[in-house]
């Protein structure tokens, strides 16, 4: 049935290993767990000994779907694990990954982190050309039927195949019954990174998971590579076509991605301190405390702090137990969630002057709500300042924000945006700001939903339950 209601949703992550002696049920376990941030739909692993692929995903948490037993069912020293916020096809179980796919290579199973915008056309040129039949509604399933059928002496030559045909973001995770292959698309859009663990391998979206599981940070892996990593060692191909530009997803700096990972040879805590520290020098003002609204602001309160000499202190405490605002289901859950969420503490707000910082405003709902309540505890005055520019234009690839109508900025100018939040003062990073910030020139980075201006050619929305509504057959 096809989906209407709106799903706000970040985006995926995986993991694979290949540790030879060891179970690797239980860290690919542990590297989603650290990913669980990443996506809170589904999750599931695939394992194998050798000989054939195990397969558990299901709907829900990591630590909902695995439990010892179902760990103890995968056995097997290679294996890949993947945890869902769909951004193309229904959240529903025949799209929770590791997708399986067959062809003349034999049985794979196929972990996705990415969008990719052509997997309409695909559909249809794969039909004819290998008889290829879609069940499922995502673009993982074509992804992974690519590379089952794909023509390839070899998996370098299959990944090339690939590359040429698939359009959009795909950092990959997939496994035979005896080799782990990676995959990084060629504009690099989402993460990808390689460790060693016990003399093997590991590869996750994010180094924070190679640290949770005392693994080896040995790179991130570049646009448009290739790892296949198997008995005989690991082997490394980049795709002669990849561009020199990279168009890593900006996003993942100010927001996405962990602050404790490496993102472009850097922290994520690092950059996000010098993205607050930015946007305080472009638009000084005058108050007693910063703010941030926790968690994900606060790398860049703290880097603000610093660059104003005003003290920061924690004035908002957040409840762990409430998840990330921006991925609960519908408006009326995510304005609910962000009353349970947070507390403010009168004492160290009242008569105050506050300098409040979030690292981004999409529809609003939490700077609205925040104001509110900081208002009530006695703040004297409320400026905002967010560590990164207006968000005026969707996500093509792999990040479902919201859509245009909801998008707070794509709608409203800043006066109109100050007024309707209730601040003081309100105030945006520039996007030359953020692109000093995270030291890079233009082109190294996608920044599309805030210019408009993607590394590759989109349609102006796209349909996330194109596939759903008329599977293709
Ligand atoms: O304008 P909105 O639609 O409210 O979305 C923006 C908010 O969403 C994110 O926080 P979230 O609460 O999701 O997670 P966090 O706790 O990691 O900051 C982001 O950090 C902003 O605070
Ligand atoms: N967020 C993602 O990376 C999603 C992967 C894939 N597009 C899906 O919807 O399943
Ligand atoms: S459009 Fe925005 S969220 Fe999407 S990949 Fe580009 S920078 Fe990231
Ligand atoms: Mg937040």
């Amino acid at each position: 049935m096809p989906e209407t209601d709106d799903h706000p949703h970040e985006e995926c992550g995986i993991v694979g290993a290949f540790v030879p002696g060891e179970s690797v049920a239980r860290t690919t376990f542990f590297g989603l767990f650290a990913l669980q941030h990443r996506g809170q739909e589904s999750a599931g692993i695939a394992t194998s000994e050798g000989d054939k692929i195990n397969l558990k995903a299901k709907m829900g948490l990591v630590s909902q779907v695995f439990r010892e037993e179902t760990l103890a069912a995968l056995p097997g020293h290679l294996g890949i694990g993947h945890t869902r916020y769909s951004t193309m096809g229904g959240s529903k179980e025949y799209n929770a990954q590791p997708l399986l796919a067959e062809g003349q290579r034999g049985q794979i199973a196929v972990g996705h982190n990415g969008n990719v915008i052509n997997a309409s056309d695909l559909r249809v040129e794969m039909a004819e050309e290998f008889g290829s039949s879609f069940e499922k509604t995502s673009d993982t399933e074509v992804i992974a039927e690519l590379f089952a059928k794909a023509p390839g002496a070899d998996w370098f030559e299959v990944s090339a195949y690939a590359m040429r045909r698939l359009k959009g973001a795909y950092s990959l995770a997939i496994m035979t019954k005896d080799q782990l292959i990676a995959v990084r698309d060629p504009l690099g859009i989402r993460p990808l990174c390689l460790g060693t663990l016990n003399g093997g391998y590991v590869v996750a979206s994010e180094t924070a998971a190679l640290d949770n599981l005392g693994a080896e940070f040995v790179r991130e892996l570049e646009h448009g590579e290739t790892l296949v990593i198997d008995k005989n060692g690991i082997q490394s191909k980049v795709w002669s076509g990849a561009r020199s530009a990279h168009a890593m997803c900006v996003f993942e700096q100010i927001y996405f991605a962990r602050p404790d990972s490496i993102l472009n040879g850097e922290l994520a805590y690092e950059t996000r301190q010098r993205l607050g520290a930015e946007v305080f020098r472009e638009h000084p003002v005058d108050a007693d405390i910063v703010v941030g609204i926790p968690d994900s602001s606060t790398p860049h309160a703290v880097g603000l702090a610093a660059a104003a000499k005003i003290p920061y202190t924690e004035a908002i405490i957040r409840n762990r137990y409430v998840g990330r605002t921006f991925i609960q289901p519908d408006q009326r859950s995510r304005a609910q969630g962000v009353q349970t969420k947070f507390n403010p503490m009168r004492g160290v707000i009242e008569g105050k002057k506050l300098l409040v910082v979030d690292d981004s405003i999409v529809r609003s709902t939490t700077i609205t709500r925040v104001i509110k309540m900081l208002r009530r505890a006695g703040a004297a005055e409320v400026h905002v300042r967010v560590a990164s520019p207006p968000i005026k234009s969707t996500c093509h690839f792999g990040v479902d924000m919201a859509t245009l109508s909801e998008l707070i900025a794509a709608n409203k100018t800043v006066d109109e945006i100050t007024e309707y939040i209730g601040a003081d003062s309100l105030a945006y990073l520039s996007v030359e700001g953020l692109l000093r910030a995270v030291r890079a020139p233009k082109n190294a980075y996608c920044t599309g939903c805030f210019t408009g201006d993607y590394p590759i050619p989109v349609q102006l929305e796209m349909n996330k339950m194109g596939f759903e509504a008329a599977p293709a057959d």
